[in-house]
């Protein structure tokens, strides 16, 4: 697992700015190598906020929408269209406004899909969508994602894994998430296995309520089980990107780079 990189920027909207300019530059230097290019979204507050930044970007334009394939890191089971969605927040801010092609963006299932209210089926559909657009160079069940964004709660879940839930331990690449303590209780996630299978893995948190999360998610205090964001790192590079008040506890002797 890589050793993350911390990055502090001075407040949630730099942040947010500072990342959807970070991702205009990941998505187009991708495509330009390879075609395409693959981005797992995450729900919560900066990561919609980083979504509505890359809208309100004239810098969006440099991306081949229609050559982007766009998943979930984790959905809260709930009916389509639904405030709480991940998906509904998602399009709301930047996938109604961009020239997506909808055959590649994959949403995570509803409650008034396929699988009606039933979420370990939901997760296993999931998982067999992602296991269709998996490659035999990504050497697993999941494709290699370019960029995984995870928001990071204050009890440090990542996705909808959870701190000593039953899916943190899961291999399966999806799993249904009953029983979660932040509402909505019902939800699908990727595993830490899908998770650990992208390039690059971003931790977003802003906020004095998540620097407590991110100090354990940086030091080695505690393992994956307790504190989910630990076990969230990517193959090829792992970044923290903090505002300066999510970045107030860090522990000591972690590399950071801050901007003005
Ligand atoms: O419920 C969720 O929460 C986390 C963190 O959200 P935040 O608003 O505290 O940043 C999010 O990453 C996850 O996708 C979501 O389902």
């Amino acid at each position: 697992m890589t050793t993350p990189t911390v990055l502090i920027h001075r407040d949630q909207a730099l942040l947010a700015q500072a990342v959807a300019a970070r991702l205009v530059t990941r998505i187009v230097d991708v495509q330009a190598a390879r075609g395409t290019a693959s981005v797992v979204l995450t729900g919560g507050g900066v990561g919609t906020a980083v979504l509505a930044e890359l809208c309100a970007s004239a810098a969006r334009d440099a991306i081949d929408w229609r050559s982007l394939d766009i998943w979930w890191g984790d959905e809260r089971f709930l009916p389509t269209g639904d405030p709480e969605r991940n998906e509904t927040g998602a399009r709301k801010a930047l996938l109604d406004h961009v020239d997506v092609d909808p055959a590649r963006v994959h949403a995570m299932p509803a409650t008034d899909g396929p699988d009606g209210n039933d979420p370990e089926a939901a997760a296993e559909r999931y998982a067999a969508e992602l296991g269709s657009a998996a490659r035999p160079e990504d050497h697993g069940p999941v494709p290699s994602f370019d960029v995984l964004m995870l928001g990071v709660g204050p009890d440090a879940h990542v996705a909808s894994l959870f701190p000593e839930m039953p899916a943190v331990y899961d291999e399966r690449p999806v799993v249904a998430v009953r029983g979660a303590p932040k509402p909505p209780p019902t939800r699908v996630s990727l595993t830490f296995p899908s998770i650990r299978a992208a390039r690059e893995v971003w931790i977003l948190a802003a906020g004095e309520e998540k620097a407590r999360a991110v100090r354990l998610g940086l030091s080695k205090e505690a393992g994956p089980v307790q504190v989910p964001v630990a076990g969230a790192r990517g193959r090829q590079r792992t970044l923290f990107l903090l505002d300066r008040a999510a970045a107030s506890q860090l522990p000591p002797g972690i590399e950071r780079i801050a901007s003005p």
